[in-house]
């Protein structure tokens, strides 16, 4: 570990993309200003911990493949979200997938070192809301990089009525193999198959990816580890302020169909997004703020 590299956050251009860099003694983060998209995450030594495409396309306008893409004020297929949080947009207007903040251009609000961690807080004001979604709000990303890295999604209802909302982190983890590593944490929850009618299954023991795979996890409590035997480390993963989770991988077929994406890159990759999603969905009442974090940490199995 270089203990001798000081904290710092740094403004600068990624082949067009404002950006910031985050270093720390620890590690290092890649933050884009278009989505709030952190696009990298490196413990010092150590592959990535988060996963950006070779054929990330840095554009304005779209987000990028990979990184942590902020999903919000719904998440995945809009018509796919309760009837609370669709009834929220105008009908007949642009419902793009997983929301539409990722497109969007956040402000900064705030650089600073905090001991040996590098803070960056990015905000986006909407003050009358979005094309067909029209309601004063105020979202903002913390992102500290110390010894791991900690985001936390903070909703603030500026207008008259409750706000309902899904959302998610939607990370992507850097793996050796997706089909050697084992999802933890997930034993016994309940959980919607989207891939086999959004029938309701029930986990048991570790989750081992051996096609494709989209989940939504429910009724969480306690933290999901990735356990990669090729790289000999875990992925710890903490949430705070949801109880839910997307387990995302697009294998063969699915991933000769998405964009930006290398046609085996499946193999490299696996989305465990912290989410309100589901019978999970945020409501928020007006004047209230609402967090929700995830804590992302990588642990050596040792010599
Ligand atoms: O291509 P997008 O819009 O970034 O979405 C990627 C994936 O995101 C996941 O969260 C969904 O569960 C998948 O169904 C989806 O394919």
């Amino acid at each position: 570990m270089s203990a001798h590299r000081p904290a710092a956050v740094v403004a600068t251009t990624v082949k067009s993309l404002p950006c910031w860099r985050l270093v720390s003694p620890h590690g290092e983060a890649l933050v884009a200003r278009q989505g709030a998209q952190v696009l990298y995450y490196a413990p010092t030594g150590q592959p990535p911990v988060v996963w950006l495409s070779d054929q990330a396309e840095f554009r304005t306008g779209s987000s990028l493949r990979g990184g942590i893409p902020v999903c919000w004020p719904w998440f995945g297929q809009f018509d796919r979200n309760p009837e609370a949080v669709r009834a929220m947009l105008a009908p007949g207007a642009d419902a793009p997938a997983h929301g539409f903040v990722r497109a969007l251009d956040w402000q900064e609000d705030g650089a600073r070192v905090d001991g040996d961690a590098a803070c960056l807080r990015l905000r986006l004001d909407l003050p009358a809301g979005h094309g067909g979604w029209n309601h004063p709000a105020a979202v903002a990303l913390d992102i500290r990089l110390g010894d791991a890295l900690t985001l936390t999604l903070s909703t603030r209802n500026l207008g008259p009525d409750t706000l309902a909302l899904s959302q998610a982190l939607h990370t992507y983890f850097a793996v050796s193999d997706a089909r050697d590593v084992a999802i933890e944490g997930l034993d016994g929850a309940a959980y919607v198959d989207t891939l086999r009618g959004w029938s309701s299954q029930v986990q048991e023991g570790p989750l081992a990816i051996r096609g494709e795979t989209d989940r939504i996890y429910t009724g969480l409590s306690g933290p999901i580890q990735i356990r990669d035997p090729g790289w000999r480390r875990s992925i710890q993963i903490h949430a705070a302020g949801s109880r839910s989770a997307v387990v995302w991988n697009p294998w063969v077929d699915k991933s000769l169909r998405l964009s930006q994406f290398r046609p085996d890159a499946w193999r490299d990759m696996l989305c465990i997004e912290t989410a309100r999603v589901w019978d999970d969905v945020l409501e928020i009442a007006p004047g209230a703020t609402a967090d929700m974090g995830v804590t992302m940490r990588a642990v050596g199995w040792g010599a």
